[in-house]
C-alpha cells in the first residue's frame, strides 16, 4: 500500500496553527506523509518555518502577504482567502497525482470548511479538525439545529438567572456561552463561518470531526450529537514536556510573534516552587486600556512574582504607541516581568510556576492542564467564556473571575481569585486536587500508545480502507 499523504490546511493564526502542528506531528509519527497549508502571512512572520521529515510546508497567497491590517475589509479577506485558497489546493492535489504522490485526505481546521468543495471534486475524503472544545462545537450544532431562540431568550426580570438547558451540555448562562450566538453579538462574519462549517457537514454523509480533547474531559459533549461522529485526538500539545522524547516536537514549533529574550526561564528559575503567577492573554485579545492597568495594579497589590506576556502593537508589525505603554511600568518590575511574547509551554512547565491568569484559549486550557497549574480563567470574546464555564464548574482546576457592570474586571476581583486557587483553604486544595486529575488524564491521553494516538491510528486506517470514500 502507498504512503497515506495528508492535505492539512489552517487559518493563519498562532492559536490555529499551533493544534494543526501538532496533529501534524503525530501523523508523521505514524507514517503518513503531510503537506501543511497556510498563507503566506503566517511564514513571513514563522520565528522559524518547521521542517521536518515527511512534512512540506505549502504557503499561498491570500492576497494579504504583509497579513491582515487594521481597516482592511474582512469581508473581502476571507472571500479572498476562500477562492486562493481552493486555487491553491486544486492545483496541489493535481500536481501530486502527476508525481504519483496522490492525497489521500484533506484536512481543513476552523475558518477552513470550503476545503471540502475541493475535496468533494477531486473524490477525497476529508476531515474536520475542530480545535476548541467538544462542547463547543455542541452549542454551534445546537443554535443552527433549533436551538437559536431557546439560546438567544433575553434574560428579564421573571428570568434573572436563565439557564439554557442544551442535550447533553451543563446548565449554561448566557455568560457562558460563544460571544458569536449570543444576542449581543456584532461580528456576523463570525457566525455565519460557523454556520458554513455546519452546512458543510450536514452536507456529508459520514463527516468525520476529530476534536482537539479527550474522552475523560469531554465524554458526554463528544457524545452530544446523534448526527455527528465526534472523536477525540487530543490534547495537541507539545509532548517533550510529558517526558516522552519526542524529536519533532521542536523542529514542528513556530512562532508568529517576536519575543525579546529568553531571561525569564533564568528568573524562573531563580523563584520558588509554585510561586510564580503567570499571565497571558493568546494571540488575538486587545484589552482596553484601563483593564490593563487594573490587572498591573492586580499584581503589585498582590506581591506575587509574576510573568506577563504584554503583546505590543510592534508585535503585529506596528509601532508601539506611547499611550499603549503601562503607566506603573516600573513599579511592577519591582515584583515581575514583563514580555512582550514568551514559549508559553516551556514557562507552564516550568516548576516556579502556580497559576495562569488565561483569557481561556483552547491551546491555553489544554497546556495549563497537561502542565497542571492552576488557572484564574479571565474569558474574553468567542469560545473563552464556554471554557472558563468548564474550568470553573465542571473541571474545577480554577476560578472565574466575574466583572463589574461595564464589563470591567477589577483589581480587587482579580486579587480574590489568585487569592483563591494559590491559597491554602478549602477551595485552594480543591482546585489543585482537581488540577492534579486533569494533569494526569490529559497525559494518559497524550502518552505513546495512548487514547490520542489509538484513535488517530484508527482514523487513518479508515482513510486507508476506504471508509470515508466521498459520495459524488
Ligand atoms: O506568549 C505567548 C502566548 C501564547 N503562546 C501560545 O500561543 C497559543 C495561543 O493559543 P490559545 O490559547 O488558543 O489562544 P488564541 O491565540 O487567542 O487562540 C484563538 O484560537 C483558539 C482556537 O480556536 C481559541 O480557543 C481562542 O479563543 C482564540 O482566541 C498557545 O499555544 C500558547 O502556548 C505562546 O507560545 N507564547
Amino acid at each position: 500500500m502507498s504512503q497515506p499523504h495528508f492535505l492539512l490546511v489552517t487559518f493563519p493564526a498562532q492559536g490555529h496553527i499551533n493544534p494543526t502542528l501538532q496533529f501534524a506531528k503525530h501523523l508523521i509519527r505514524i507514517g503518513v506523509r503531510v503537506t501543511f497549508v497556510t498563507c503566506i502571512s503566517a511564514c513571513r512572520r514563522m520565528t522559524k518555518v518547521p521542517t521536518a521529515q515527511g512534512l512540506t510546508f505549502l504557503p499561498f497567497s491570500d492576497g494579504y502577504d504583509d497579513g491582515f491590517q487594521p481597516g482592511d475589509d474582512i469581508e473581502h479577506y476571507l472571500s479572498e482567502l476562500r477562492r486562493r485558497g481552493k486555487e491553491a489546493i486544486s492545483e496541489f492535489i493535481t500536481s501530486s497525482e502527476n508525481d504519483g504522490k496522490s492525497v489521500t485526505c484533506i484536512v481543513n481546521t476552523l475558518f477552513i470548511h470550503w476545503a471540502s468543495e475541493v475535496a468533494r471534486k477531486h473524490h477525497i475524503p476529508t476531515a474536520l479538525l475542530w480545535i476548541q472544545p467538544a462542547t463547543v462545537f455542541d452549542i454551534y450544532y445546537f443554535y443552527f439545529n433549533g436551538y437559536e431562540s431557546t439560546i438567544k431568550a433575553p434574560v428579564d426580570e421573571t428570568n434573572p438567572k436563565r439557564s439554557i438547558k442544551l442535550p447533553g451540555l451543563p446548565l449554561l448562562a448566557t455568560r457562558d456561552l460563544p460571544s458569536f450566538v449570543t444576542a449581543s453579538n456584532v461580528y456576523r462574519w463570525a457566525l455565519s463561518l460557523f454556520q458554513e462549517q455546519m452546512d458543510v457537514l450536514a452536507d456529508e454523509s459520514n463527516p468525520k470531526i476529530l476534536v482537539n480533547t479527550f474522552d475523560a474531559l469531554e465524554h458526554e459533549a463528544l457524545n452530544a450529537i446523534e448526527n455527528f461522529n465526534m472523536v477525540g485526538i487530543g490534547p495537541l500539545i507539545p509532548s517533550s514536556f510529558l517526558n516522552s522524547n519526542d524529536s519533532l516536537d521542536n523542529s514542528l514549533r513556530t512562532d508568529l510573534f517576536q519575543s525579546d529574550s529568553k531571561d525569564y526561564i533564568q528568573w524562573l528559575d531563580s523563584k520558588p516552587k509554585s510561586a510564580v503567577v503567570y499571565v497571558s492573554f493568546g494571540s488575538y485579545a486587545v484589552l482596553t486600556k484601563q483593564q490593563v492597568e487594573e490587572i498591573a495594579r492586580a499584581l503589585i497589590s498582590s506581591r506575587r512574582p509574576f510573568l506577563w506576556v504584554v503583546r505590543n502593537r510592534k508585535n503585529g508589525g506596528e509601532e508601539e504607541k506611547e499611550e499603549d505603554k503601562l503607566t506603573c511600568r516600573e513599579e511592577l518590575e519591582q515584583f515581575g516581568m514583563v514580555v512582550p511574547w514568551c514559549s508559553q509551554v516551556e514557562v507552564l512547565f516550568h516548576p516556579s510556576l502556580g497559576c495562569f491568569v488565561t483569557h481561556c484559549g483552547w491551546n491555553s486550557t489544554l497546556e495549563s492542564m497537561a502542565a497542571g497549574v492552576p488557572v484564574v480563567a479571565f474569558p474574553q470574546w468567542t469560545d473563552q467564556r464556554t471554557n472558563a464555564k468548564l474550568i470553573e464548574d465542571v473541571w474545577g482546576n480554577g476560578v472565574r473571575v466575574s466583572a463589574n457592570e461595564e464589563g470591567m474586571v477589577e483589581r480587587d476581583e482579580i486579587v480574590r481569585c489568585l487569592d483563591l486557587v494559590m491559597g491554602d483553604d478549602k477551595k485552594g486544595m480543591e482546585v489543585k486536587k482537581n488540577v492534579e486529575k486533569w494533569k494526569r488524564l490529559a497525559r494518559e491521553a497524550a502518552m505513546e500508545g495512548g487514547s490520542l494516538d489509538m484513535k488517530l491510528k484508527a482514523f487513518v486506517d479508515d482513510i486507508a480502507e476506504g471508509y470515508l470514500l466521498i459520495d459524488e
